[in-house]
């Protein structure tokens, strides 16, 4: 559905806004002033495209977008609504990764900037289509333990890169507490330089974490740090593809605040196609298969042809029976170093529930379910943490990995791209929780290989019916792993997180990436279609409540992480219900 939305801006933020906007475009004056920024063009057109087909390079092939006729004007805000797949012909088009046919006539595709380094003067940042290559898995736990010296960069030197020794990795005198020479970079700045970055840093609520190694920043924190080094990064035209994908409900308002209200750079958002559009777009690219309607946000929104989704309406289920305890958490606590993270959480998970795991960015939630799944050291330490009626200590991990199904951002990353791996090869590796794949049939040895050739059967069974049920297209099972978008993956691994009837599904921000049909028909598939039964408990996290599958009259139960202190992170946990 597309809905216009009226964001509410405090006047103390106007206030930070306003000062962050004159700071920006003073700089840009002394930039220009002092020669940095040439401009070749006083056209108005930030982007000029009269009529052109885009072609991917290469072999020849028909076109990924027809007749596209696109320009944007200084003072417009754009966004791109589409597919995660079309928003990223779209935005690499604009990176000049696409051929555009004819190519727009001199000065050629963005008239109204200037050539700073390159033809194309744009950047891109994409939460939608991350993709990581690589046949290796690698150790994403890493960030639960004890922080490496190698993994010690934190936020503020990422930010400044300069600060840090090319050749030996960090320098001994920034690993001094305090980090002297880091904070002396900020202080040498000039003062509207200095101010301009504390007020970003404030705005993306992240002056708290700026000495914190970025390899423990949570997600929504890592995300918010990606785009203030883009903004920082000053390219003449910012894409930002999804960027509220994680944020939590009080961090959203405040980065629309920011990029509306940014003058360098320009910034172009993606957007999914049911996402709401902030009230300061001005402008909409719509984008179906190789068709792209640009227009006034007004005019697009009211063309009844674009077929904006009808809202999927959800059948009555009788909320399924409750069975055996699956996990027991009492007074469960996390601590690193003197950073308390989790205090005291009580939670008793059983077969047959379905659990909202809330609470905002940092509050804890990936802590809480790498202590379930067993991945966090911390977790052999707890007095009372009880998985499937044993303490933690004395269910090996290998057993946990096939009792848990898992899908997150962390297992989304390190999940390894080996070339030729199927799909289904991928989802057969669920049965037993592992990355590579075993057995005859790909469905696994069993942790004790003993599995009979019945259990195989199933296996093999059971994989079929969830690449069915799931299935994007036709023939799925047998495309290559590597290959797939990333909403496509994303559903591979929910595949691979079903497949065996795991007694605890733990989906961890799922949804991002995918269409919106493919969401539907995977929240369906969990209500309603059999995708998990009574003897499952499921727990999902995320900071949107319509991406639940289920509701409070399904049996919905919440638990949220409250959030005492944003530095000290002192959480309780409340049952809602
Ligand atoms: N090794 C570490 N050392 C210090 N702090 C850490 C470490 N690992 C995580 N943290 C901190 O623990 C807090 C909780 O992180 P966690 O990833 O569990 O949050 P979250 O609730 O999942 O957030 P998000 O919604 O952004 O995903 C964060 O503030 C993070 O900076």
């Amino acid at each position: 559905m597309l809905i216009a939305a009226t964001a509410s801006v405090s006047i103390s933020r106007a206030v930070t806004v306003a000062r962050l906007m004159s700071l920006l475009s003073s700089l840009r004056t002394q930039a220009r002033a002092s020669g940095r920024i040439r401009l070749i063009s006083t056209s108005p057109h930030i982007i000029n495209i009269p009529t052109a087909d885009v072609y991917r390079f290469g072999a020849a092939s028909d076109p990924i977008f027809r007749h596209v006729s696109w320009t944007v004007n200084e003072g417009e805000h754009w966004a791109v609504l589409a597919a995660a797949n079309e928003k990223d012909d779209f935005f690499q088009m604009l990176l000049g990764h696409r051929r555009i046919s004819p190519h727009p006539p001199p000065p050629g595709l963005y008239p109204g900037l200037s050539k700073v380094e390159s033809e194309f003067p744009a950047s891109l940042v994409s939460f939608a289509n991350r993709r990581r290559s690589g046949g290796a898995f690698y150790d994403y736990t890493a960030r639960y333990g004890a922080v490496q010296d190698q993994d010690r960069i934190t936020l503020r030197q990422h930010m400044f890169p300069e600060t840090i020794d090319p050749y030996g990795g960090i320098p001994e005198i920034l690993r001094a507490p305090g980090w002297e020479k880091t904070v002396d970079v900020v202080a040498n700045l000039s003062p509207q330089k200095r101010a301009l970055f504390e007020s970003l840093v404030q705005q993306m609520g992240l002056a708290a974490f700026l000495d914190i190694p970025l390899i423990a920043l949570s997600n929504g924190q890592t995300r918010r740090a990606r785009i203030l080094k883009a903004i920082w990064g000053q390219p003449q035209l910012l894409l930002l593809d999804e960027p509220l994908t994680g944020l939590d409900v009080d961090a959203r308002p405040k980065l629309l605040d920011t990029l509306h209200n940014l003058r360098t750079p320009r910034v172009i958002l993606g957007l999914r196609k049911h996402d709401v559009v902030p009230d300061w777009i001005t402008h909409l690219a719509f984008l179906r298969g190789t068709t792209v309607k640009t227009g006034s946000k007004e005019e697009i929104l009211a063309d009844g042809s674009l077929g904006a989704a009808a809202q999927a309406t959800s059948t009555p289920i009788t909320p399924p029976r409750i069975g055996e305890m699956v996990a027991d958490l009492q007074n469960v606590s996390v601590k690193y170093e003197d950073r308390q993270i989790l205090k005291n959480i009580n939670w008793q998970i059983r077969q047959g529930e379905r659990w909202h795991l809330q609470g905002a960015n940092g509050s804890g939630k990936t802590t809480l379910l790498a202590l379930l799944t067993g991945d966090h050291p911390q977790s052999y330490t707890q007095k009372h943490l009880r998985l499937f009626g044993r303490p933690r200590p004395r269910i090996a991990t290998p057993q946990l990995q096939s009792l848990i199904g898992v899908v997150s951002p962390e297992m989304f990353d390190a999940f390894p791209r080996r070339a030729g791996m199927l799909v289904r090869d991928v989802v057969g590796t669920g049965f037993d929780g592992t990355f590579v794949t075993r057995g005859k049939h790909g469905v696994g040895t069993g942790i004790m290989q003993n599995l009979s050739e019945q259990d195989v059967e199933w296996r093999v069974q059971r994989r079929e019916e969830v690449v069915f049920a799931l299935q994007p297209s036709a023939g799925f099972g047998e495309r290559e792993f590597v290959d797939l978008g990333v909403g496509e993956q994303r559903i591979v691994l929910l595949m691979r997180a079903l497949v065996g009837r795991p007694q605890l599904v733990l989906l961890d921000e799922v949804w991002s990436g995918m269409d919106e049909s493919m969401v539907d028909n995977a929240k369906r598939y969990l209500r309603e279609g059999g995708g998990v039964n009574d003897e499952q408990a499921v727990v999902v996290i995320t900071h949107w409540e319509q991406e639940v599958p289920w509701s409070a009259a399904d049996g919905l139960k919440r638990i949220r992480l409250d959030q005492r202190a944003p530095e000290t992170t002192v959480q309780k946990p409340e049952a809602l219900q």
